[in-house]
């Protein structure tokens, strides 16, 4: 039995989390923790794993306390830098014991959305990254969007390719979107959106599309529960869910 923490336990993502690992016969809810409850409760609690789904300011102190605590980390929460990274990296040195899972996105779709993405890469002249959420997300671009876009941009750069084409000289209000690594990624903010991403890529008189769609958030639910059960065979610092799966 895995005894699992929930931190971000009354938001959107945290509320599913929690019914999905009380669903799970071989994973036990020992803690959901929101705003007000120090790290230290998990740590009572026995837990062997935590999953983070907080806010981007919070999740980079949470997983520090979780390694001091000696607790696995699975976490969904977005925004972390580069810097923040290395950062934890450096701490689990000192526990080399410990596995820290760090996925832009558990859903099953866009995993393969972004591995398909990087894997199509060099074979276009051109490539856009359109990402679509509710309008209650707090970050933007998305995780996920940022994650596409380097892949892309890591996967152009070894085949060689020169920047995607752009005549465009003149953009005061920022109508290009933002450039991540020389791939534009633009943001759309929409009620009645979940979590969705198209991956656009073009050569002369072609286009190539990868679309995904979280229509609930159910659909992350079998990923994070994958990332609970494996986080402790992965020791050390782990980016995307990728890395757990045959692909
Ligand atoms: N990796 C993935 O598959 C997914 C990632 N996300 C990301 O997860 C994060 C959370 O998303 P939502 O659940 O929609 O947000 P939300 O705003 O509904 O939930 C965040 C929760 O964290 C709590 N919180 C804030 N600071 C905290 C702290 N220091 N300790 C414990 N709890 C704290 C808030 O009170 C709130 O209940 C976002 O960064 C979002 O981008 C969202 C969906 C899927
Ligand atoms: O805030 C969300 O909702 C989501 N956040 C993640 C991201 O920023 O990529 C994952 C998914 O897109 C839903």
């Amino acid at each position: 039995m895995i005894n699992v923490a929930v931190l971000g336990a009354a938001g959107r993502m945290g509320s599913h989390v929690v019914q999905a690992v009380e669903a799970a016969d071989d994973l036990a809810l020992v803690a959901a923790l929101d705003t007000d409850d120090e790290i230290a409760a998990a740590t009572h609690a026995k837990a062997h794993v935590a999953v983070d789904f907080t806010v981007p300011d919070a999740t980079e102190a949470n997983v520090h306390a979780l390694i001091d605590a000696g607790i696995h980390a699975v976490v969904g929460t977005t925004g972390w830098t580069e810097d923040a990274l290395a950062r934890v990296d450096e701490h689990l040195r000192e526990r080399p014991d410990l596995g820290v899972l760090i996925a832009p996105n558990f859903a099953i779709g866009a995993v393969l959305a972004m591995r398909f993405a990087a894997a199509a890469a060099p074979y276009f002249e051109s490539a856009e990254v359109v990402e679509l959420h509710h309008p209650d997300k707090v970050d933007a671009p998305s995780g996920t969007a940022l994650h596409t876009a380097r892949g892309i941009a890591a996967a152009r750069a070894s085949a060689g390719l020169a920047p995607s084409p752009d005549a465009t000289t003149h953009d005061p209000d920022g109508a290009r979107g933002a450039n991540v690594d020389g791939v534009h990624v633009h943001a759309v903010r929409l009620r009645g959106l979940v979590a969705h991403e198209e991956v656009l890529f073009g050569n002369a008189g072609e286009a190539f599309t990868i679309r995904t769609d979280s229509f609930d958030r159910v659909s992350f639910m079998p990923g994070v529960l994958l990332g609970v059960r494996e986080v402790g065979n992965h020791p050390g610092l782990t980016l995307g869910l990728d890395r757990y799966m045959s692909l």
